[in-house]
């Protein structure tokens, strides 16, 4: 299992510092809001781009934004290594995502708690991660939605039956008790931001949900 240490948990203002607690995470998860798709404002390309000098880790941007193919150049050209684009923000996914494609980055799509799997179906062969939202996205901190553990499971078993390559990412609520529910069923990355930030170490955080990924999954 990779761990995704979410910066929505970070000190701000002190960003620099936060990221070098959690170097021996693989990815940097970052969370990109607009104000419109979710209700808060978190920071834009410019951030990623100042962060990418401190950092040699996996950038995982999920954007939750209204119109994401309008960023989709920008956070590339900032170091973004995976852009995630929620198939609800657009009706125009195939083309957002083969957009992603064409730059350096990885493309992901992401689901929303309420969304099934049906809705991505068609993507599914050309996305190099998908990202299952295990609480309705805007903020972190929230409790994890048992219900959510179904549609990954069915994606690890789409990803067998059909060999796909990608990622399954699961994100929201994620500590050391849920990380074993989802990492027995077949996520293979998982983020998580309040468990990891909110507590006196977090370089121990990412290890503990590393080693709790291990008892049920891989
Ligand atoms: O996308 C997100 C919220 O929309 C965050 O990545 C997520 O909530 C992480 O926070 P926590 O681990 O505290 O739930
Ligand atoms: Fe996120």
């Amino acid at each position: 299992m990779k761990i995704a240490p979410s910066i929505l948990s970070a000190d701000f203002a002190n960003l620099e510092t936060d990221i070098k607690k959690v170097a021996n995470a693989e990815y940097l998860h970052i969370d990109i809001m607009d104000g419109h798709f979710v209700d808060d404002l978190t920071f834009g390309a410019n951030v990623v781009q100042a962060l990418r000098k401190h950092s040699e880790q996996v950038f995982d941007c999920h954007l939750m934004v209204e119109n994401p193919d309008k960023y989709i150049d920008s956070f590339a050209q900032a170091g973004a290594d995976i852009i995630g684009v929620h198939v609800e923000a657009t009706p125009h996914i195939h083309r957002v995502l083969s957009h992603i494609k064409k730059t350096s980055a990885k493309a992901g799509v992401v689901i929303n708690p309420g969304t099934p799997i049906t809705a991505i179906t068609e993507v599914l062969g050309m996305v190099d991660q998908v990202l299952i939202m295990t609480v309705d996205p805007g903020m972190g901190g929230q409790a994890f939605l048992e219900e959510t553990v179904g549609k990954v499971k069915e994606l690890a078993h789409l990803k067998a039956q059909h060999g796909y390559k990608y990622e399954i990412e699961v994100d929201g609520g994620i500590n050391d008790q849920t990380i074993k529910k989802v990492a027995a069923v077949g996520a293979t990355v998982a983020v998580a931001g309040s468990f990891v930030f909110n507590a006196q170490d977090p370089t121990k955080q990412v290890a503990i949900l590393r080693e709790a990924a291990q008892i049920n999954g891989d």
